[in-house]
């Protein structure tokens, strides 16, 4: 018997405006054989890159704070989110992304990233997978105020905290974004600041 099969997929385009918006239709095949037809959406940004900074000797972490709309949208009251370092792959590989992502945003400028796992981060309806990187900082390599690309309005606020801080802060629910959560609880069960 075959299971999990899919076929005559079609694919229409509902919005492509930033980002594509695509509902599709297809059958599936159940356990019992029997064809069914499937609508679902799939919401397409890209894959990301994300990663925690951290400082074993000082038992710190570098995160970012920004405003996010749709977290407003959504009961979050200021709409500020703290999170992980993250971005959208463009031109290179999930590596050279977040490398350059850590300077664009933090001012941190990094060469030694390690990349821990991947992720689909909601699979029913994104499709993007994000990779997930940790790798340490040193005061010495602040090159920069961080803050984000200069053509984009991204105003992001650096932070800089203990670890300890940063997992009271998913207790507390200041915290709440998955990536960064997923991250800091990685620096726990590995004992990343020994
Ligand atoms: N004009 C316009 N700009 C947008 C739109 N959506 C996003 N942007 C801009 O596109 C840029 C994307 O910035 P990145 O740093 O590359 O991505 P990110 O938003 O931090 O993405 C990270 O977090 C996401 C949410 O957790 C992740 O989904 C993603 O993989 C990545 O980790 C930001 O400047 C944002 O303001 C839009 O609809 N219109
Ligand atoms: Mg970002």
């Amino acid at each position: 018997m075959k299971y999990g099969n899919v076929k005559n997929i079609k694919k229409e385009l509902l919005s492509d405006n930033w980002y594509s918006l695509h509902k599709v239709t297809f059958q599936y095949q159940r356990e019992d054989a029997e064809w069914e037809t499937q609508i679902r959406e799939a919401y397409d940004r890209g894959n990301g890159a994300v990663i925690l900074l951290y400082n074993k000797k000082k038992g710190t972490v570098i995160l970012t704070r920004q405003f996010r709309m749709p977290t407003y949208l959504n009961g979050n009251e200021d709409g500020m989110m703290i999170e992980a370092c993250a971005g959208i792959l463009e031109k290179g590989n999930a590596e050279q992304t977040i490398i350059m992502e850590v300077e664009e945003e933090t001012g941190y400028k990094i060469t030694e990233v390690q990349k821990v796992f991947e992720s689909y981060m909601s699979p029913g309806s994104v499709t993007e997978v994000l990779y997930f990187f940790i790798g340490q900082y040193e005061d010495t390599m602040k090159v920069s105020e961080g803050g984000g690309a200069e053509d984009e309005t991204e105003n992001i606020e650096v932070l800089d905290m203990t670890f300890q801080k940063a997992l009271e802060m998913i207790a507390t629910g200041e915290i709440m974004d998955a990536k960064t959560i997923m991250l800091l609880q990685y620096a726990q069960i590995n004992q990343l600041f020994g």
